[in-house]
């Protein structure tokens, strides 16, 4: 019963996340180091250039499962403090293989006045079924009551099948604070799933896959997480502007601009060491290599992709 009341006053009160959130990259020095220095110039860009206030810290953009757990808080801790009165919403992923890792970020990120939490599934021991992961969110979330929690759906990268819809059916019953799903996975149905069940209890649905990101506006989604809108914000605003205005045609020619972009971008094997190039060359911002295992790239690589993303603004 008290579970039912606070389950509900938490929903009540919770702004719903729409719009564009951009899941961000990590800098780096050279050698390797998190650089602090360019988070607040970070934010300008994303604010001034891109028209995004919302970002999620420390997701697979971030690296954030190549990095210490001191560094994600130094990381979280510079988000939120750079971003107050700038930015909207600063949701910082806190999931990590050990479960009291994650403990300590999300009572990290309490105390550092985020606006919410998401959490992966972890991926080397996995959970066995729902049950198993809804214990795994709600024992975080017991660190961090306060904050709402996010499931982040990646089974693309963890390995890990169950379906987003089955982990939430009743998830509130467990998780007072719980608030909606990140969802990064390709399965539209799951993702129909999930928007039906959330749309009642007045959660948050963001996908994860900006390339078809047009798809799940369709399904009903609220917004979108994703890592290229750190620099082609402005662009896939007007597409969800098309969309909310009745405009389809406009809608799909820009989505389909957009997917030639990632069409191009993949051919040149695009992953997040690309991407973290491409956006450093794109918003001149020293974002630095990504952290092993991945790679550096090339950098002509990154720069011809930036070409495309300049064209295409500029609409050619
Ligand atoms: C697997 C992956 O990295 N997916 C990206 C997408 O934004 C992806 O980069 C984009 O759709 C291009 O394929 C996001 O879902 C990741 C994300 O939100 C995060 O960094 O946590």
């Amino acid at each position: 019963m008290l579970t039912e009341r606070l389950s509900t006053d938490m929903s009540q009160s919770v702004k719903k996340i729409t719009g564009l959130v951009a899941a961000t990259f990590t800098p780096l020095s050279e050698d390797g180091e998190i650089n602090l220095s360019v988070i607040a110039p970070y934010i300008d860009y994303l604010v001034d250039k891109q028209g995004v206030k919302c970002v999620f810290v420390n997701g697979t953009t971030g690296e954030g499962c190549s990095l210490t757990v001191d560094e994600r808080k130094q990381l979280a801790a510079a988000w939120c403090h750079h971003g107050k009165g700038k930015l909207e919403q600063v949701i910082v992923h806190v999931g990590c293989l050990s479960l009291k890792d994650s403990q300590e970020l999300a009572h990290h990120a309490a105390s550092i006045g985020a606006n919410g939490i998401s959490v992966i599934s972890p991926s080397y021991f996995k959970p066995m079924n729902a049950d198993a992961l809804r214990l795994f969110i709600k024992e975080v979330s017991a660190s961090a009551p306060g904050l709402p929690m996010y499931y982040y759906h990646l089974p693309g990268l963890t390995g890990v099948t169950l379906e987003a819809a089955d982990v939430l059916d009743g998830i509130e019953k467990v998780i007072p604070s719980f608030q909606g799903v990140k969802y990064s996975g390709m399965d539209l149905r799951d993702l129909g799933q999930c928007v039906s069940y959330s749309q009642p209890r007045n959660w948050s649905v963001l996908y994860g896959v900006d390339e078809q990101l047009l798809a799940a506006l369709v399904l009903g989604v609220d917004g979108a997480v994703g890592s290229t809108y750190n620099y082609l914000g402005r662009m896939v605003k007007q597409i969800i502007s098309a969309f909310d205005n009745g405009n389809h045609s406009q809608a799909r020619t820009l989505q389909f601009k957009f997917m030639e972009i990632i069409t191009f971008a993949r051919s040149l094997g695009f992953d997040v060491s690309v991407n973290k190039q491409v956006m450093s060359e794109v918003s001149g911002l020293p974002l630095g290599p990504p952290r092993l295992p991945l790679l550096p790239c090339l950098v002509s690589k990154a720069q011809a992709i930036a070409q495309k993303i300049r064209d295409f603004s500029q609409g050619h």
